[in-house]
């Protein structure tokens, strides 16, 4: 039986730091770290997510705020927003919920948050900072994961991590940060097109799965030993669970845990991660600031 990696408990660890950290900076700065979360139309799971986020600023000290707006807010007006956001020297962090609306151009909107406010390290720069190995503000699901591993002791050096899923949000930021000198994977990137799958996945010393399919990888897809970590969210429909759905991850939970060394389980794995990576990126955010002020 897989050891079962602790999300919930990591993440509770990293947010009790970015609370220390945040009544310190409190202190020398006479105010908290600040974080704008936008969020456009009243999508249930959106809505979910966001009040999580709001909470756990909350409680670390971070004074949090939601700017809910219709889903049919013009893009144009989205931009002004964000620019006021740029401006306001009281915000540190600004988090654009995605998806958006398809009549918003996701590319600008990411472009227009300022760059040290960008405490989801989608922006191009920041990107671009973090294939260079410079210090960024790092995209907090993969950055989670990276922390994940560290404080659960799962040895990188040299390992083979195969990350199935190539997105921008997860899979190609996963591929840049396990291939940086200190973490010192071989990386593989795989995705819905690669083929012989299975014999790929196989070889891995530490597989990240965020191709976004339910119970996508089965005990046959994992070597035996391997560290699996689960970045899937989906939602599948159970009559039997109170509210309709129940959640699963990217893994074939119990069939994998018979083979894998260690895996995190969907939900209270990569989940509450991210949300703890956010909260740290914000306290980074406003020391750097607060150090260095732009706008
Ligand atoms: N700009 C932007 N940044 C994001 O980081 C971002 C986003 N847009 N859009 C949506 C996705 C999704 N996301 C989640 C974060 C935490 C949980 C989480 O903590 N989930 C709990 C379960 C929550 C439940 O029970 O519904 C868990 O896995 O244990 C889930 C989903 C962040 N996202």
């Amino acid at each position: 039986m897989a050891h079962l990696i602790d999300g919930k408990a990591v993440a509770a660890a990293v947010r009790d730091e970015v609370a220390e950290g945040a009544a310190a900076f409190e202190a020398a700065h006479g105010r908290r770290p600040g974080l704008r979360v936008v969020l456009l139309g009243d999508n249930a799971a959106s809505q979910s997510y966001v009040r999580a986020k709001a909470r756990a600023a909350d409680a670390a000290g971070i004074d949090a705020d939601t700017l809910l707006h219709p889903d049919t807010l013009p893009e144009a007006d989205l931009l002004a927003l964000i620019d006021q956001l740029n401006a306001d020297p009281a915000v540190d962090g600004i988090l654009v919920q995605l998806p958006l609306p398809d009549h918003i151009d996701e590319a600008a909107v990411i472009r227009a948050i300022d760059p040290a406010k960008d405490v989801d390290g989608f922006h191009p720069e920041n990107v671009g900072k973090l294939v260079l190995g410079e210090e960024t503000l790092e995209p907090c699901t993969p950055a989670g994961i990276v922390e994940m591993l560290r404080r659960t002791n799962v040895e990188t050096s040299g390992a083979h991590a195969v990350v199935l899923g190539r997105s921008n949000i997860v899979g190609k930021p996963m591929a840049s940060l396990l291939l940086r000198r200190g973490l010192d994977c071989t990386v593989t990137v795989c995705h819905s097109r690669t083929r012989d799958l299975a014999q790929v996945t196989r070889q891995a010393d530490i597989l990240v799965a965020a191709i976004g399919r339910a119970e996508f990888v089965t005990a046959d897809m994992v070597k035996p030993g391997a560290t699996v970590i689960d970045v899937g969210i989906n939602r599948v429909e159970d009559a039997t669970r109170e509210r309709g759905y129940r959640l699963t991850g990217d893994v074939d939970f119990e069939a994998v845990s018979e083979v894998a060394g260690a895996l995190t389980p969907v939900p209270g794995g990569v989940g509450p991660m991210t949300i703890a990576m956010l909260l740290a990126n914000t306290l980074e955010a406003a020391r750097r600031r607060a150090t260095r002020p732009a706008g």
